[in-house]
This record gives C-alpha cells, structure tokens and sequence, in this order.
C-alpha cells in the first residue's frame, strides 16, 4: 500500500513526522505536511528535498477543525484523491509538577497540553476517517489507516510530568474504541507510544534529564533515531492485521520516577 498512500502527517515540518513524511515518500507515496504556520520554512525545506508533486504543506492548528479540513481538501484539490492513511505527530511536551516551589500547576497549561496533543489527535481521526470511508475498499475491506503517537509517558510518566502523561494516556484509551468504531468503513487505527528520540522536542529538556536518559535506554544504548519511527510507521501501513493496538518504540526503556 505504500506506493499508493496518500497521507496527512500532523506536525510533520519536524522531527518523528518529518521522518515519517521522508518514509512514506521515498516509498513512492505522497504526503501533506500539517504544521504550524510558523514552520512554513521548515515545510519548504522539506518540500525542495521530496518535490512538491509529492509533498505539499497545509499551514494547520491541529485543535482547528476548519485547518485539517482545508489539510484533507489540499489532497483532494491537489488530484491525490481522499487521503487514505492520516500519522498524527502534533504534539507539545510541558514540564511542570502538580504542585512547584512557585505553587500549583497552571491549568491553563494542563489544558493547552490535552488541547493540542488529544483533542488535537481525535480531530484528525473524526475528519480524516469521514474522507476515508468514501474510498473504494482493498481486498481486505479496508479503506485506510490511521496512526497516532502516544509516548512511553502514557505509562511511567516521570516528576513535572502530569498534563503530558495524561494527553498520552488519553491517546492510548482511543485507540480501540476508535478502531472498533471505525472498522465498519475499513478504517484500522493504531498507536505508536516513542521512547526517547533525538528531536527538536527532546532537545528542548533540561540537558541533566537528556544525558541521564540516553545511557538508561537498555538496548540500544543510545536514543533512537527518527527514521526508527519512520520505519514503524510504514509496518503499520502495510500489515492489515494490525488495528486497535499501542506498540511501544523504546528499546526496552522505562522511565524512572
Ligand atoms: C517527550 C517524550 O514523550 C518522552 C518523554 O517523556 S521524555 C521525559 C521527559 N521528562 C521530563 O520532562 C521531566 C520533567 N520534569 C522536570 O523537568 C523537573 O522535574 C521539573 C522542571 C518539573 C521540576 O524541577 P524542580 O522544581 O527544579 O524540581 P527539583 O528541585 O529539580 O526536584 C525536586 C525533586 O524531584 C526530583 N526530580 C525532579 N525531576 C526529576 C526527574 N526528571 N526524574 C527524577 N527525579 C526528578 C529531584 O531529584 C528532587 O528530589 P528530592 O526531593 O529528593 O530533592
Ligand atoms: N521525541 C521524543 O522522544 C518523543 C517521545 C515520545 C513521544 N513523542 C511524541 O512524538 C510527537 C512528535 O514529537 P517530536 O519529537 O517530533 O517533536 P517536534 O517538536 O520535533 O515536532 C512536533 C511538531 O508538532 C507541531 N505542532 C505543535 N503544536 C501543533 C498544533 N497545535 N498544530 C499542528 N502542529 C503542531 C510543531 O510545530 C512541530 O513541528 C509528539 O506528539 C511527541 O509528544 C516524542
């Protein structure tokens, strides 16, 4: 199938969903990249490398519905057709504890976090699937398939960790009922939960946090590389058995407190 996809990767301008756009494309598929207006250079950096007849950016607030759906008619209007498989990497980490030296968490920042990350999330899978089940089906009955990224925070969420881990978590409870849900038009959904990789995102982390991470990670000893996630994202893609389930990518880390 990966030939054919035709994709919708949110916060695709940078790290995980840059690597899946780079996957999915080198396989011979196209993609729309659904990010910030503020990572248009990103974008374009992106699209002088892939070629704009194979990738196209959508400037998207991910909590819009009105920006994924001018993302998914960019496919439609750009003669790609409905996409058929939509990765969702928008996300945003935060660092905080339920109650500092500076008094108690900001809800405001709790839920900016859940806004982003999993209503952000569930929009891209309520509009996206709607596209999708107008597709004609595969041998297989299937129309399209949707992935999510969790993160191993969803289980160990580590100290200063409470809205991050909670947005995971949520991501990891919709993942089956929305796979049953939508196994009616053919639709599989599934999730990825990351460990640590090398990202804009993970760059950002105190620089102790980073150093003590990478040496914990039992094997590889190392953080993993985004291409890594890349490749996981294209298993998925291509193996109809798989639906309704949360892989972890963590080469058997577990966070500590
Ligand atoms: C991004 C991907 O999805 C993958 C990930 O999830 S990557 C993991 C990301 N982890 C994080 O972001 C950790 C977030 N937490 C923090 O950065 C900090 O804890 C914080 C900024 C929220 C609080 O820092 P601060 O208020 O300065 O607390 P600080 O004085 O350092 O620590 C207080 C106590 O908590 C402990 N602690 C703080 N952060 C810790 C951590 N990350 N791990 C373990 N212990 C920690 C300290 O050892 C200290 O213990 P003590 O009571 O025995 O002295
Ligand atoms: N890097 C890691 O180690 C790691 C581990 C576990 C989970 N994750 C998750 O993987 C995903 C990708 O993370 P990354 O490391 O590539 O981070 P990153 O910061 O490199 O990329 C995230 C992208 O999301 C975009 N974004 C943020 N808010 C958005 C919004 N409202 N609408 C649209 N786009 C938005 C950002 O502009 C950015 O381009 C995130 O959901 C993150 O929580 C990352």
């Amino acid at each position: 199938m990966l030939s054919k996809t035709v994709s919708l990767v949110t916060g695709s301008a940078s790290g995980l969903g840059r690597a899946t756009v780079e996957r999915i494309v080198s396989s011979g598929g196209k993609a729309i990249i659904c990010d910030l207006p503020s990572q248009s250079s990103l974008a374009d950096s992106i699209i002088d490398s892939l070629g704009s007849d194979n990738v196209k950016f959508s400037p998207c607030d991910v909590t819009q519905s009105s920006d994924v759906t001018a993302a998914l008619d960019l496919s439609e209007n750009s003669g790609w057709g409905p996409v058929n498989c939509a990765v969702s990497c928008a996300g945003i980490a935060t660092a905080s504890k339920t109650l500092g030296r500076k008094g108690p968490h900001s809800l405001e920042m709790f839920s900016n976090v859940l806004a982003v990350n999993t209503v952000g999330t569930f929009n891209v899978i309520r509009l996206a699937s709607e596209r999708m089940s107008t597709l004609d089906p595969d041998d297989n009955g299937q129309r399209g398939v949707i992935i999510n990224t969790a993160s191993i925070a969803a289980y160990d969420g580590q100290v200063g960790q409470a809205a991050y881990a909670a947005s995971k978590g949520a991501i990891v409870g919709l993942t089956l009922p929305c796979a049953r849900d939508l196994s009616g038009v053919g639709v599989r959904v599934m999730t990825i939960a990351p460990g640590l990789f090398l990202t804009p995102l993970l760059a950002g982390l105190p620089e102790k946090v980073q150093e003590e991470m990478g040496k914990q990670i039992p094997c590889p000893r190392r953080l993993g590389d985004p291409s890594e996630f890349g490749k996981l994202v294209e298993s998925i893609i291509e193996n109809p058995m798989l639906n309704g389930e949360v892989i972890r990518i963590d080469g058997g880390y577990r966070m500590p407190p």
